[in-house]
């Protein structure tokens, strides 16, 4: 018997940014391993014309929790969704439902964050800091509360080469920035934004910083614990393999890669991929949980679920093994055939930008006039350029995160409990993950038909006779230019149909003889 299960038994659990990737993943497992559960809060803002109760039943009917209505059919009573919006005071919620979480919760499972690079700060810090001080002020009135798990990330020190599993301070305290963001107009944030982010890429790594500082300075009496996992990815195992919903991390850049969008991209092939599936970080997020409210550590420990230090994978072999995939299970009506060519100099990221990436959506655009349709390729394109100039610190560096916390939790579990909740990524086969991960992109993602693959295979024969035949014109074109003007070009084409004349007499008498 699983000790992690059974602990989860008869427990109220209340769940921030149980809508987002890690959220959906994280309640799954839950109800699937622990369906004697009493109840699982989660904090849900209506969105996109979706009310909370669409929302839940949305997520709830969705391939992801097939599993979970088989072993818990009553999976629709245990699920209690609370209107909540992180970005206002008190997130919103009403007193009758404040109460019930103030009276009922046992543990918390905070993952709700802006993830986004391009956020401004005063958006960044309102969620991913003020929200988790509330959080925290919440379930320090919580009597029956046994642990809190903050979400972070294991790129919140990335101005680090080697990063411990400490809380490293930020040079300016977390509630001065709270504080004078409210006074300071959005014009002055964004002029000092640089300048406070220092050495990091971006407002969300600051952020989340900022966020592990507010967890250890109001953590007080409770029992907290934090995680940081690396880029998370797809699903390794479970509920099945290659689950993902979202465009984040690698996600959109297999996408625009199988696409024929992207196919040359400023990155270190020798760079560590740190990525992580998205139920590995689940499974050591509710390890945690179990090993924080039983154990309760003196001090507030903070665990990298990271793969990098004990089963490194590079960006290199990760982009091949992704165009491999894409010959065997091609995306349908791609642009343009799949194609990678990673380069760390900036010329040459300049150059392929240009030639590859640019020049095609203009021409393509240039078609779409032409047939009366309305240019949209060069927007597109823009857009996917800028994302990937936000992701290339991430995929030009390397870290090293210890895993001294992850590793002795490990040894803490039941053989049982080890299996259950499986977070030992050394039995990791990269080759097959990053294949499931191709396929869960195409299946879950897109949408795509397996039975669409033919059309797609044939579909990039077509467009490979089409870039011959381009290519060929092309160089034709030139030549003929050139030829009008050099006398140069004129005398070694004549050398060449001469030489070619030649050949072919040759050819022709040598033949004639043998008959
Ligand atoms: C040569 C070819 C290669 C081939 C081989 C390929 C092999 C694989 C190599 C892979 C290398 C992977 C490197 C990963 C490094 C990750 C490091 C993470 C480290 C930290 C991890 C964390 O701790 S935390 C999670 C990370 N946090 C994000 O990862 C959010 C990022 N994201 C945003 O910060 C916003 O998204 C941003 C971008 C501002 C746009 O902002 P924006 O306003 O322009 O766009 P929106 O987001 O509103 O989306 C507007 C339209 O872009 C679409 N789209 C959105 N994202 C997209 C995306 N990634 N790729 C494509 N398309 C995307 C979307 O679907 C919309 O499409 P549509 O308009 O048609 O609906
Ligand atoms: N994905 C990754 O690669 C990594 C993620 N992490 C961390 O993991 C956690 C989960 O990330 P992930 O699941 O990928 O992120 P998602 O963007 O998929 O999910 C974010 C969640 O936060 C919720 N949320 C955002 N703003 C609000 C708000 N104002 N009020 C209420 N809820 C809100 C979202 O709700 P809604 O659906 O309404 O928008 C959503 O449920 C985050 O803390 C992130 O920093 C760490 C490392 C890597």
């Amino acid at each position: 018997m699983s000790m992690i299960a059974a602990f989860y038994g008869g427990k109220s659990i209340l769940i921030t940014g149980a809508t987002g990737f890690m959220g959906k993943v994280l309640m799954e497992k839950l109800f699937r391993t622990s369906p004697d559960l009493k109840v699982i809060y989660i904090l849900v803002r209506p969105k996109a014309g979706q009310t909370l109760q669409q929302r839940v039943f949305q997520i709830l009917n969705s391939k992801l929790f097939e599993k979970v209505k088989e072993v818990c059919p009553n999976v629709h009573e245990k699920i209690r969704a609370i209107y909540a919006d992180l970005n206002q005071n008190d997130f919103g919620i009403s007193k009758e439902d404040m109460q019930e979480l103030l009276s009922c919760t046992n543990i918390i499972f905070h993952c709700a964050a802006t993830v986004r690079f391009d956020d401004t700060l005063r958006h960044a810090v309102q969620l991913n800091v003020t929200a988790t001080q509330q959080l925290l002020l919440m379930a320090s009135q919580m009597p029956k509360l046994e642990a809190f798990i903050h979400i972070s990330t294991a790129f919140s020190n990335c101005n680090l080469k080697h990063i411990d599993e400490v809380i490293y301070p930020c040079p300016v305290e977390p509630k001065k920035i709270i504080d004078s963001l409210e006074w300071l107009d959005d014009a002055i944030i964004d002029e000092i934004t640089p300048k406070l982010i220092g050495d990091r890429p971006n407002t969300y790594t600051y952020t989340k910083a900022l966020g592990e500082m507010v967890v250890q300075q109001e953590s007080g009496n409770m029992n907290i614990a934090i995680i940081r996992p690396s880029i998370v990815g797809a699903t390794w195992q479970e509920p099945f393999p290659g689950w993902v919903d979202n465009l984040n991390g690698p996600s959109g850049l297999i996408i625009a890669a199988g696409k024929g969008f992207l196919r040359a991209i400023k990155a270190t092939p020798m760079a560590v991929a740190d990525l992580i599936p998205v139920d590995t970080v689940v499974n050591l997020t509710l390890a945690v949980g179990w090993y924080t409210a039983v154990h309760r550590p003196k001090s507030t420990l903070v665990y990298h679920c990271t793969s990098g230090n004990l089963n490194p994978c590079n960006w290199g072999k990760m982009g091949f093994q992704v165009l491999a995939t894409f010959e065997k299970i091609p995306l349908e009506r791609a642009f343009r055939r799949p194609y990678a060519d990673f380069t760390t100099n900036n010329f040459t990221t300049q150059y392929r930008n240009a030639v590859s990436h640019r020049a095609p959506a203009i021409i393509y655009d240039f078609y779409l006039r032409l047939t009366g349709r309305k240019p949209r390729m060069t927007k597109v394109m823009n857009r996917l350029l800028r994302t990937v100039s936000m992701m290339e610190y991430f995929i030009n560096r390397s870290w090293e995160w210890s895993t001294y916390n992850t590793e002795m939790l490990m040894s803490e579990l039941s053989p049982e409990d080890q299996r259950v909740f499986n977070f030992d990524v050394r039995q990791l086969n990269w080759l097959e993950y990053i294949e499931n991960y191709v396929l869960g992109v195409k299946k879950y993602l897109l949408k795509e038909d397996m039975a669409g693959i033919p059309e797609a295979k044939q579909h990039l024969k077509r467009l490979r006779n089409i870039h011959y035949l381009f290519n060929t014109a092309l160089f034709l074109i030139a030549w003929r230019l050139l030829i009008a003007r050099s006398q140069m070009a004129r005398n070694v084409w004549f050398f060449i149909v001469s030489f070619c004349y030649k050949f072919l007499s040759y050819f022709r008498a040598s033949s004639t003889l043998k008959v």
